[in-house]
């Protein structure tokens, strides 16, 4: 592996733990991801690889999609919200800027798939339920 590979690896690990740093420190994400993981150094490196994967092509997630891991997730609207705000203050913290951008596009990009596939039929997408 070429040496800027090794930095991209290095930093997208320092993105994912950050991004659990802000998400467990938030009300409502952080007991949803206590009551569903049981391993954090375990689930941090599924996602050091699904992030490995999306950003720098490698083979290293192979656990299908990681839309099938969250349909059994009870969610709203404010868990998307501040899904992402986690993801984009971690993404924009660790990642040098071409990477921080490839993953914001990718992960708003997902988080509108998972909102079609997880919120209720008729809940208004991406706009807060009054
Ligand atoms: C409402 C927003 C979201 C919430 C509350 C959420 C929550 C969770 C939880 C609780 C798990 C652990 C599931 C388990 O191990 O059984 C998980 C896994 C995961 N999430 Fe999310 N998630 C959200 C959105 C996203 C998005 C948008 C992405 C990708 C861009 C993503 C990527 C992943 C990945 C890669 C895993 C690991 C899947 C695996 O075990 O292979 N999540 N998420």
């Amino acid at each position: 592996m070429t040496t800027d590979a090794l930095d991209s690896e290095a930093r997208i690990s320092a993105m994912v733990r950050r991004f659990y740093e802000l998400a467990l420190s938030d009300d409502l994400l952080g007991p949803m991801f206590r009551a569903e993981i049981a391993d954090f150094e375990e689930h941090f490196t599924i996602v050091d690889d699904f992030w490995s994967h999306a950003l720098l092509g490698t083979d290293r997630y192979q656990r299908g999609t990681a839309y099938s891991h969250h349909v059994h997730l009870k969610v709203e609207e404010a868990h998307f919200t501040r899904w992402l705000a986690a993801f984009e203050q971690a993404a924009e913290e660790m990642l040098p800027p071409e990477l921080a951008e490839k993953a914001l596009k990718r992960a708003r990009h997902m988080t509108q798939s998972f909102r079609y596939g997880l919120l209720p039929l008729g809940q208004p997408h991406g706009v807060q339920p009054a």
